[in-house]
């Protein structure tokens, strides 16, 4: 639906029709029309003459931007004269790449005439593990029980929270410990982790490289206050919108509030009852407080995407979340379905049947049903997935961030790498080989690859040559067909030629291997686009991690074997942010229930997995960090206890059940197993509130009988 078509509220045309250089705050429920008005606004503003490039958007991750970019997208401006639709920690890179002589020395690093690397999450992690490997070896971290990748990413996590919220990071140690003060083997991790994060500070201060944190602190301890920067920013942007305020963290709202006063007109957009990037370092009261920054007040009520019904069930199911004794509207019933299961399996297929139904029978699109759970494991997408499939529906899963090292594709590409680096002298075991087997060469079976592997490949063979299909005795030559022979055979000559000659760095030997190979017909890459595109990222990963390691600029070929190095250890490319591609009304939204929260787009049905699942309410588990204790509202000295645990996962799953269904227009279908995948028996706190609910609804029905 274009703006065109809409009528537009009374709210929205308020907003619309503010004069130009008003500071407005809006707040209200998800749903309620406030980006739509926010960028009918910003297309006025153009319209009546306002530069489109004075225009910033700020918003706390690049999905809540999508809106506006694609709204932009509509309008023919000229290049780099259109509004700027970024995060903060976007536009404080910008500005400390534009200005970094000004401030390199100032900072505290050492080589201030050399330009900065900004860091990625890869090549953050990648720095910080060459620290922590070692001193895990001198048995640090013994009793934290979390794989390598978890630890390196709660210590970066605890340098990005000491920057977003505004406490010197050396201090996060003594602030956890403070919270836990008679937990001294939590005390020692706490300072391991410190004194991690300390020497990869020290690191990066010796070496001008910037991970987020360092980005982040640097924009706002020694760019923000600098009268030239302010000027550029002043210069450049005259108006502001700040969508889903509350998202956002608290220096962002510092750094706003100091900026309303010298800017021509702001609108800043904020939902009640979000707040879920809290683990990013979210804060809804520093978001709230720029309410009195602003001269106008506008609140929306009056949400344009639930029904009565879904608005009553959002309210009747979170009361039985909080255990308040509320008696419900009987039109909830109407917008929820239950549905029971012994097993996982089971689960699956029935909801790809009803799936099926509502679009075949009811005319919905694809587009138009979620199914969310709180994680997204590998078989279960694949398992819905290809229920799907097998009705003919497009489904598009997305999860924030994969680990590259979990997909076959790129599993397989490096197991190839390896293979043809034999000085890097990292022999793949033969079960990785067959899977390699199995994803190169088409419609090769279990059964043959492993009659392959285990004559071609051996691990001990000191040359790490690869044996010839044409050895093999006949029958078994017969047995694994020639036609696969002829690919093996193609295949091991490539990687032949390619040993004899001079290595080149990782990315530019996958993308060839992919080019020449691979998507070859005959081998399974071959109009394989989802593989295609894992491969794709995969090289973009080992081209940025080259490029963002300065060292590796005389030593590309070393950078290859550094980054197998890291993937073999658990490392990365453990994790890679997906492109998030807008949603299409052709295919199903499989997703993690967060992450659908943050992508702004209501649907009428959606499926909730597993809801006896205790991941619905329990936090991760964080040995090294704690996304409460370390906010600006924890009072300093103050324990956390398991009452505060308890609490904050409540109003957790409130606020979790409260979101997701302001965001569904018809039914909400909640899904139960008795045994989950794991074989775990299921009865979570959200499922004791869903029953709950129902014994409410059912005494009603009784009530109205008597
Ligand atoms: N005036 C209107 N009439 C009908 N539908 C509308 C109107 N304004 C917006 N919508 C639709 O309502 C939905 C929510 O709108 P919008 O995203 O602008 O709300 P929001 O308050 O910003 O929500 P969120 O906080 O989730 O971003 C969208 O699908 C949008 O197309």
């Amino acid at each position: 639906m274009s703006n065109q078509d809409l009528y537009f509220t009374a709210q929205q045309i308020e907003i619309n029709q503010a004069p130009l250089q008003s500071k407005i705050f809006v707040e209200g429920p998800p749903g309620c029309g406030k980006t739509t008005a926010a960028v009918q606004r910003s297309l006025t503003m153009i319209a009546s003459g306002i530069p489109a490039e004075s225009i910033l958007v700020l918003v706390p991750q690049r999905t809540l931007g999508l809106h506006y970019t694609n709204a932009y997208r509509q309008v023919e401006f000229m290049p780099g004269a259109e509004p700027d639709v970024v995060t903060l920690g976007g536009l404080g890179q910008r500005m400390v790449q534009l200005f970094w002589p000004l401030v390199a020395e100032r900072a505290g690093f050492q080589q201030p005439l050399r330009p900065p690397t900004f860091l990625t999450l890869e090549t953050a992690q990648y720095y910080l593990a060459r620290i922590v490997f070692p001193l895990i070896e001198k048995g640090y971290f013994q009793s934290a029980v979390i794989n390598k990748n978890r630890l390196l990413s709660q210590i970066l996590d605890n340098l990005n929270k000491a920057a977003v919220v505004g406490f010197d990071y050396q201090q996060t140690s003594a602030r956890l410990k403070s919270a836990y003060p008679n937990d001294p083997a939590k005390h020692t991790l706490f300072d391991q982790a410190q004194e991690c994060a300390q020497q990869f500070r020290k690191y990066c201060l010796a070496h001008h490289l910037l991970d987020f944190s360092l980005q982040y602190e640097v924009f706002h301890r020694f760019l923000w206050g600098e009268p030239a920067v302010r000027g550029y920013l002043n210069q450049r942007y005259r108006h502001l919108i700040f969508d889903n305020v509350e998202e956002d963290v608290p220096i962002t709202h510092d750094i706003v509030a100091q900026w309303l006063p010298e800017l021509d007109s702001a609108l800043l957009l904020y939902d009640q009852q979000g707040g879920y990037r809290l683990f990013l370092g979210a804060d809804t009261l520093t978001s709230h407080s720029l309410a009195r920054m602003c001269a106008q007040q506008i609140e929306c009520a009056q949400s344009l995407v639930t029904s009565p019904a879904t608005e009553s069930l959002q309210s009747d199911l979170a009361a039985c979340v909080l255990r308040e004794s509320q008696s419900p509207d009987p039109q909830s019933e109407t917008a929820v379905e239950f549905s029971y299961h012994h097993f996982f399996p089971q689960m699956i297929d029935q909801v790809a049947e009803q799936i099926a139904s509502l679009v075949k029978d009811q005319a919905v699109p694809p587009g138009q049903i979620a199914v969310l759970s709180p994680f997204l494991s590998d078989s279960l997408r694949f398992s819905l997935v290809n229920r799907l499939q097998e009705h003919n529906i497009a489904s598009r899963s997305h999860r924030p961030s994969r680990s590259l090292r979990e997909e076959p594709a790129a599993r397989c590409l490096l197991t190839w790498a390896q293979i043809a680096h034999p000085a890097w002298q990292m022999k793949p075991d033969p079960e990785e080989f067959r899977s390699a087997l199995i994803q190169t060469l088409d419609g090769l079976d279990w059964l043959r690859a492993h009659l392959l592997g285990q004559i071609v490949y051996s691990p001990n063979r000191a040359d790490g040559e690869l044996g010839s299909f044409y050895q093999i005795k006949p029958p078994i030559q017969d047995r694994i067909t020639h036609l696969q022979g002829q690919r093996y055979e193609a295949l091991r000559a490539w990687l032949q030629a390619y040993r004899a000659g001079e290595p080149v760095a990782l990315d530019v030997f996958l993308s060839r291997f992919f080019g020449e190979v691979l998507s070859q017909p005959g081998y399974a890459f071959h109009n394989n686009m989802e593989a295609a595109s894992v491969a794709y990222r995969l090289v973009e990963s080992v081209q940025k991690f080259r490029r963002g390691v300065p060292e590796a600029q005389d030593f590309p070929l070393n950078t290859g074997f550094d980054y197998l190095n890291m993937v073999n250890q658990g490392v990365f490319a453990a994790q890679y942010l997906q492109p998030y591609q807008p949603a299409s009304d052709d295919a199903v939204l499989i997703m993690p229930a967060y992450t659908f929260l943050m992508t702004n787009h209501p649907v009428r049905v959606q499926f909730w997995l597993n809801i006896g699942s205790r991941n619905w309410w329990e936090r991760i588990d964080q040995p090294l960090t704690h996304p409460y204790i370390l906010s600006r509202e924890w009072p300093s000295n103050q324990p956390w206890t398991d009452a505060d645990d308890w609490n904050t996962n409540q109003k957790a799953l409130e606020r979790l059940v409260r979101g997701l269904i302001r965001r569904c227009s018809e039914k909400v279908i909640m899904t139960s197993v008795e045994i989950d995948e794991s074989g775990q028996e299921q009865k979570g706190p959200l499922m004791q509130a869903a029953q709950s609910l129902v014994r409410r609804l059912n005494s009603l029905k009784g009530a109205e009988h008597d």
